[in-house]
């Protein structure tokens, strides 16, 4: 399978490049770039510097049409909603890692991301690629909204115990950070290193872009939206995302409750491991790696559970996620490509 890439002078796209470049059946036959047409790919990653077969070029849909069955978009927000028809226009498949097409209310997108929507259609059109979830749809889709980073560690956590009814969906209180590369190559000087380095900071203090995207998936298991409470942090570190969740317990959960509701929701998911109980994962764990691991306890005392969720940011919270999701819409096994052990330490 042929796939093309937009924005892969980026993070996100670096790393579809690095984890396509040992997929089995999926050969990246295009990157494209606004600024850098006609620049070999080591131009922008020396690290690459065995890959100058790949020559960036402008983004041309019918260059695309002729060249990939797929065309990943990694690029800033209110991009791929201009690109994506023309691509399913030329009978390409999309999967989008922005958040352009994650929020089904386009009013939701103009509040929290400060743009203009995507035409109704196209966000009817996406499937949101939360693979563990939504595979069926996947499967059928054409077009792909790629979960954002925060969203894949928050959910994956929460997700099994609200559809098992063993928390208070109202009593949520989620608090999450990131390492710095979640913010893109050309970060702004909120992420540089003076800034970061020894540093932990919280951001967009009730703002962030996700909150909505998180509260729409959870609704699809509760039948109602409820608000969150949701806390970033940037911390002094390249990759990863914790995601350290709270929720009051509802009557008569036990812990063993907490483990089969997982258990029944991740027995046959590749990339979710689970912790044993009382036991938590950090970042390296999974650094490099398409995993996200779980851990949990409950507090008898508050009658609350902690929840640890991590992944790295840009496998599983970007390309290795949009990965997973072409493999199930070509058809492929669910791992193909995927099977990194985590790179420790
Ligand atoms: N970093 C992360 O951990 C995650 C990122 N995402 C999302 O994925 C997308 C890409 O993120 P990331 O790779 O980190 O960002 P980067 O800033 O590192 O890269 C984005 C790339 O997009 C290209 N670009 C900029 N403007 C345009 C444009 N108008 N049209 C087409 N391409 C453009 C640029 O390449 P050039 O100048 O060569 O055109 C740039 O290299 C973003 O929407 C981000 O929010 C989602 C999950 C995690
Ligand atoms: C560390 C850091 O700055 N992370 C970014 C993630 C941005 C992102 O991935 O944005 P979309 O998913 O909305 O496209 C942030 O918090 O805004």
């Amino acid at each position: 399978m042929n796939v093309g890439i937009v924005g892969a002078t980026g993070y996100g796209g670096a790393e579809l490049i690095r984890l396509i470049n040992h997929h089995p059946y999926a050969t990246v036959s295009a990157v494209y770039s606004t600024t850098q047409d006609g620049a070999a790919l080591s131009e922008s990653y020396p690290h690459m510097l065995d890959m100058n077969s790949l020559v960036l070029q402008a983004f041309d849909a019918k260059h695309a049409g002729a060249t990939c069955d797929v065309v990943f978009l990694a690029t800033p927000p209110g991009v791929s909603s201009k690109l994506s028809p023309s691509l399913l226009a030329e009978n390409v498949k999309v999967i989008d890692l922005s958040g352009d097409l994650r929020l089904k209310n386009p009013d939701d997108y103009e509040v929290w991301y400060k743009k203009k929507p995507a035409d109704e259609s196209l966000l009817s059109e996406a499937v949101y690629g939360l693979t563990e979830w939504t595979g069926e749809a996947v499967k059928k889709a054409r077009l792909i909204a790629n979960p954002g980073c925060y969203p894949t560690a928050v959910l994956l956590g929460l997700l099994p115990l609200l559809k098992a009814g063993l928390i208070e969906p109202d009593s949520l209180l989620i608090d999450a950070k990131s390492g710095t590369s979640g913010a893109g190559r050309s970060a702004s000087a909120i992420a540089h290193f003076p800034e970061m380095n020894d540093n932990f900071k919280i951001y967009k203090v009730n703002q962030h872009q996700h909150t909505p995207e998180i509260e729409q998936m959870l609704s699809t298991v509760t039948d109602k939206l409820t608000p969150i409470t949701f806390s970033t942090h940037l911390v002094p570190m390249t990759r990863g995302i914790m995601a350290t969740m709270y929720g009051k317990l509802t009557v008569g959960t036990q812990a063993e409750d907490l483990r089969a509701a997982y258990e029944q929701s991740y027995h046959s998911a590749p990339f979710v491991r689970l912790r044993p109980e009382g036991q938590f994962p950090s970042t390296k764990e999974v650094y490099g790696s398409n995993f996200c691991d779980i851990g949990f306890t409950l507090d008898q005392r508050t009658n609350r559970v902690t929840i640890v969720s991590v992944i790295d940011n840009l496998v599983k919270g970007a390309a290795g996620q949009a990965i997973h999701n072409l493999n199930v819409l070509a058809g492929f096994e669910e791992t193909a490509g995927l099977q990194m052990v985590p790179v420790y330490p």
